[in-house]
């Protein structure tokens, strides 16, 4: 079974205060909120890649940055907001990394693990392509495939859905609930507050490193908390599952 991912009392000085919070395995989680909130921080610290100035994170009972770093790359795949691709490697090259957390298991469970990541985001026929000779959206597909490719516990992903196309990006929301559906436990930083409502479980909204709310989306997403928030009238409008937000 996945081990919850819990943030007790986390401080990052001048980005987050007193956060707690759990995160349950096969749920998707969203983290909303303006410009400079703390969700990239946030995630961060989740990712066990930024140790917070005071409180614990923990991966079960174990706390996160006391565990091998090869164990935690096993457990937590992360897709940064800007990831860097230090080398000009093929789009396949560059997924394999995602299973060095793995090395020594067997090879043709690596190769099944690539070959499934590269079909979830639609990179067939870019396998052979150099990630330099890629447009935006292709690059960040080849990313977050490298992210899928390790098969983690968690998957904690930060905006992974800003330069993809309408119809990538609403495969990969699906690929994310299939994902929490197998039992990982998903996370992703989210601007778009229709695809927050319309598609995770729960919703957390940070405003200047608080927890402004957290629960399912029509709560944490309410009218009254998006005018708090983020000072902006909105009205959401159509069916549970497919609602826009007409903003004004
Ligand atoms: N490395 C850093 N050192 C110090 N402060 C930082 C650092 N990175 C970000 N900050 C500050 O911490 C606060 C939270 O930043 P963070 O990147 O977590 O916000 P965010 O909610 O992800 O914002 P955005 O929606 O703009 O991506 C901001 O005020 C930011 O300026």
């Amino acid at each position: 079974m996945t081990r919850a991912l819990a943030l007790e009392h986390i401080v990052v000085a001048d980005r987050l205060d007193a956060i707690t919070a759990t995160f349950a395995a096969g749920e998707v989680t969203a983290i909303c909120g303006p410009n400079g909130a703390g969700k990239s921080t946030l995630l961060t610290c989740l990712a066990g890649l930024l140790e917070p100035d005071a409180g614990t994170v923990l991966l079960g009972d174990a706390p996160l940055f006391r565990m091998p770093a090869a164990d935690r790359a096993r457990a937590i795949g992360y897709l940064p907001q800007a990831p860097e691709v230090a080398w000009d490697l093929s789009v396949e090259t560059l997924i394999s990394l995602g299973r060095l957390p793995w090395r020594g298991a067997p090879a043709g469970e690596a190769q099944a693990a690539i070959d499934a990541a590269i079909t979830a985001m639609d990179l067939e026929a870019l396998r052979t392509r150099a990630v330099s000779r890629l447009s935006g959206g292709e690059r960040a597909r080849a990313l977050m495939a490298r992210v899928l490719a390790t098969r983690p516990a968690w998957l904690l992903a930060d905006e992974p859905l800003a330069n993809l196309d309408l119809a990538h990006a609403a495969s990969l929301m699906r690929r994310f609930r299939e994902q929490a559906g197998e039992g990982r436990g998903v996370v992703l930083v989210l601007h778009d507050l229709a695809t927050a409502m319309n598609h995770a479980d729960r919703v957390l909204v940070l405003d200047r490193g608080h927890l402004a709310a957290d629960g399912p989306p029509e709560q944490a997403l309410s009218e009254a908390v998006i005018r708090r928030v983020w000072a902006v009238e909105g009205r959401w409008l159509g069916e549970p599952g497919a609602q826009a937000l007409a903003l004004g």
